[in-house]
């Protein structure tokens, strides 16, 4: 007899990576990644039906947008190949579409919850996803519960992302969900480090496989620990595990997840926020894709070793030393106040920018092409922006900006940014690099949030999580 469950809730955020883009692919570097007030909400409960017949299956919704559900059959395999999940279709009219995150994320964690309770059914379950407003700049509706939960009338395919990270925090919310609401909190609990660091090592190798690429992790790592310096694993460790349904894996994946042989480091206390500083994350509207950027930059790396250990060696540098300044201020330098307190950052950061625009430059990948270079020196200008870069891969969708956290600064910020397409397609036309334009530029309303992967209150959905 399956037993039953108490509604669970769990929300991980979003990421910026403010240092370290390409670098943090290697071992042998470091990522500084921050956490984002942006979170993906999951809410496990069960299942519930209008005329009180019990289903056996798994549905997962994601109410904010048109036709995101799927329904799930799933068993326990034989030979010890996990947990088999099937997808089902949800009704005649809803055409089945598949969704590999949350199709992965529940083959892993049902796999590895059946090694912990191999004698207990699992129970069917309904399963919600909700993610806050900045995750995508489709306009919406809000929910009358909770303002930063829109309800987008589209489909989310339809959905406009704004780069922050929603399949990482995703498949980290939605397997820390999974994991508290079958297991006791004797086995699996999202406040010890042991239950981070299952949580860690299983989402990392959910989200690895719905990917079908390992990439650095750092996105999983920052939803799991909030803001940290990350250093990645061996993509070995994932090359031996068996595939799902073959035999072996649940077994392995228990001694993957659970074991010593996860090489990743991730310092919490290396990275931390200036009282009286923030972050703001701007989102250029330009829909450039740069799938290619990785590929061409380790192509790069690989053809010219020396140039390239040259740079990324002083980047590192450059990076640590980002990272040391912004502890250093928020610890020794706490409460001080005074011209030129933020000068060292400054100077970082920029030294940091030529080093970027050097390796863009040379590996011909436009990681801060000029037009953000205009505009994040424009930003730069400001009083009280103490200076900016564009995150991650970089390229013409985003730029993060630290800055003093005061009203007149924001203001300033929002004024610049409002008018801010027309002057740089002027920049652009005189720099005469390309014919590349970038379009309006918004402020996301996201700031930095030191807390990773976070229990909920399992009240707080209602309005969203009444089912069928
Ligand atoms: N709110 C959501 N509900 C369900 N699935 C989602 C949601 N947000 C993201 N996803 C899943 O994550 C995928 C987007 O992941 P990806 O392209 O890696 O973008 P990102 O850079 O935001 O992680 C979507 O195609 C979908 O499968
Ligand atoms: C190049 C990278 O080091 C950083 C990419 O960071 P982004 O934040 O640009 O990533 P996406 O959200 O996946 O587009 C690749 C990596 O570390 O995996």
């Amino acid at each position: 007899m399956a037993t039953s469950h108490t509604p669970r809730a769990v929300s991980a955020p979003g990421k910026v990576l403010v240092a370290g883009g390409y670098l943090v692919l290697d071992a042998d570097y470091n990522g500084l990644v921050f956490g984002l007030d942006a979170r993906i909400h999951v809410h496990v409960e069960p299942i519930r039906t209008k005329s009180g017949v019990s289903l056996s299956e798994i549905t997962v919704q994601s109410p904010q947008f048109n036709g995101a559900q799927w329904a799930y059959g799933y068993r326990l395999l034989e030979k010890d190949g996990g947990v088999g999940v099937t997808q089902l279709a949800v009704s005649h009219d809803v055409p089945l579409s598949r969704n590999p995150f949350i199709e992965t994320a529940l083959t892993y964690g049902l796999s590895y919850i059946s090694t912990l309770l191999p004698d207990t059914p699992i129970a069917p379950s309904s399963i919600n996803i909700l993610a806050s407003k900045p995750y995508y700049s489709n306009p919406g509706t809000p929910s009358t519960t909770n303002p930063n939960f829109l309800n987008y009338n589209a489909t989310l395919s339809e959905a406009h992302k704004t780069g922050l990270g929603s399949s990482a925090a995703l498949v980290t919310s939605f397997t820390a969900a999974l994991l508290s609401y079958y297991l006791p909190a004797s086995k699996f609990t999202t406040t010890t480090d042991d239950g981070l660091r299952v949580l860690h090592n299983l989402a990392q190798a959910a989200h690895c496989a719905a990917q079908g690429k390992v990439g650095s992790g750092f996105d999983v790592a920052s939803a799991v620990y909030g803001s940290c310096l990350y250093r990645r694993f061996s993509p070995s460790l994932l090359s031996g595990l068996p595939s799902p349904k073959d035999s072996g894996f649940a077994t392995e994946l228990r001694a993957l997840v659970e074991g010593d042989r996860w090489d990743t480091s991730i310092a919490k206390a290396a990275i931390k926020m200036p009282k009286g500083l923030r972050l703001v994350m701007c989102d250029v509207d330009c829909g450039s894709e740069t799938p290619g950027m990785v590929k061409t930059v380790l192509k790069w790396r690989e053809q010219n070793k020396e140039e390239a250990d040259r740079v990324w060696n002083a980047l590192q540098q450059g990076n640590e030393a980002l990272a040391r300044e912004l502890t250093r201020l928020a610890t020794e330098d706490e409460g001080s106040s005074g011209e030129g307190k933020y000068d060292a950052l400054s100077k970082i950061i920029l030294g940091n920018r030529k080093l970027i625009r050097e390796m863009g430059v040379a590996s011909k990948v436009p990681i801060e092409p000029p037009q953000q270079t205009a505009l994040l020196d424009a930003c730069s200008k400001i009083p009280g922006v103490v200076g900016g870069v564009v995150p991650g891969a970089g390229g013409y969708d985003a730029i993060v900006l630290l800055l003093e956290d005061r009203e007149e600064v924001i203001a300033e910020l929002k004024n610049l940014v409002s008018n801010y397409s027309a002057t740089a397609n002027e920049v652009a036309v005189v720099d005469g690099q390309d014919d590349f334009k970038i379009g309006k530029v918004g402020i996301l309303g996201v700031r930095e949030d030191m807390v990773g992967v976070r229990d909920e209150d399992a009240s707080q959905y209602q309005e969203w999580t009444a089912t069928n």
